[in-house]
C-alpha cells in the first residue's frame, strides 16, 4: 500500500516574470503561467492521476494554478482546503525589490543566504510599506503572530502542524492528494519528506507549473527520494532557471 501525494507550484507569476521577489504578496499569473497550470492538468489525466482533495495557500497565484489544472484534468469538483501554512515564505523587506539589484547591491552570499539559507531570514518588513500583509483581512486571526518575514526553518515550523493534522489523514484515508502552493513552501515539504540536510536544502529549487508526484510508505516515507516530476526534462530546464534567477 502507498499513498499519492502530488506538489505543484504555481505557474509564472507576473512578478517572476519580473524577476521581483514576491513572498506573501498576491500577484496575478501571466499568460505563460496560465498555460504551465492547464499543461499540469493535462500532465495530470496522461499519468491517470485523478486528485482526490486539493490543498492550496490563501495566495491567487496557487488558487488559479490549481483551478486552471483541476479544469483541464475535468476535476473542478473535488473538495478544497486552504490555509496560509502553506503560503509562500514572508520574504521580508525583501518583497517588491528586483532580484538582480538585490543581487547587485548586496553580493552573493548575502544575497544567497536571504534566498536559499535554512535559517537566515531578510530583515523584516515594516506594516506601513505598500507591500506588507499586515492589514489583510485573510490573515487577521493570525493577529500580531502573523509575520514580517521568515527564513526556511520558520515556514517548516509553521507547514508541519498542516502536514501533520490535515495532510496526512487525507493520504492515510487512501485520498490521492494534490497540494498547490510556491517554491519556498514546497521547499520545506520536500526536504521534510527527502530528509534533506539544512545544509542540502540550499541546492534544491522547484520550477513552476509542473506536477512532482511522490509515492509514499505507510510511514510517508518517499518509495523514490525526490519524487517523478511529470515531464522531467522541462523540470530540468526550469529548475536551472529558478537557480539563476538575479544573475
Ligand atoms: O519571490 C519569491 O517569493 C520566491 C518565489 O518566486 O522567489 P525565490 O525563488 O527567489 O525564493
Amino acid at each position: 500500500m502507498t499513498y499519492t501525494l502530488i506538489l505543484l507550484r504555481h505557474g509564472q507569476s507576473e512578478w517572476n516574470e519580473k524577476n521581483l521577489f514576491t513572498g506573501w504578496y498576491d500577484v496575478e499569473l501571466t499568460e505563460k503561467g496560465r498555460a504551465e497550470a492547464t499543461r499540469s492538468g493535462q500532465l495530470l489525466t496522461e499519468a491517470k492521476l485523478a486528485p482526490a482533495v486539493l490543498y492550496t495557500s490563501l495566495l491567487k497565484r496557487a488558487i488559479i494554478t490549481a483551478n486552471l489544472a483541476l479544469e483541464s484534468a475535468d476535476l473542478n469538483w473535488i473538495p478544497v482546503k486552504r490555509s496560509w501554512r502553506l503560503n509562500e515564505r514572508h520574504y521580508g523587506a525583501l518583497q517588491g525589490l528586483d532580484k538582480a539589484a538585490t543581487l547587485a547591491e548586496y553580493g552573493e552570499k548575502q544575497f544567497m543566504d536571504w534566498r536559499r539559507s535554512y535559517d537566515t531570514a531578510p530583515p523584516k518588513l515594516s506594516d506601513d510599506s505598500e507591500f506588507s500583509q499586515a492589514n489583510d483581512p485573510r490573515y487577521a486571526a493570525l493577529g500580531e503572530d502573523a509575520p514580517r518575514s521568515e527564513c526556511l526553518k520558520d515556514v517548516l515550523e509553521r507547514m508541519l502542524p498542516y502536514w501533520e493534522d490535515e495532510i496526512k489523514p487525507d493520504l492515510a484515508a487512501g485520498k490521492t492528494v494534490l497540494v498547490t502552493a510556491h517554491g519556498n513552501s514546497l521547499r520545506a515539504l520536500v526536504k521534510h519528506l527527502d530528509g534533506i540536510s539544512d545544509e542540502d536544502i540550499v541546492g534544491l529549487n522547484i520550477p513552476t507549473g509542473i506536477p512532482l508526484v511522490y509515492e509514499l510508505n505507510e510511514d510517508f516515507t518517499p518509495v523514490t527520494t525526490g519524487g517523478q516530476y511529470l515531464d522531467a526534462d522541462a523540470a530540468a530546464d526550469a529548475i536551472n532557471a529558478v537557480a539563476n534567477q538575479g544573475r
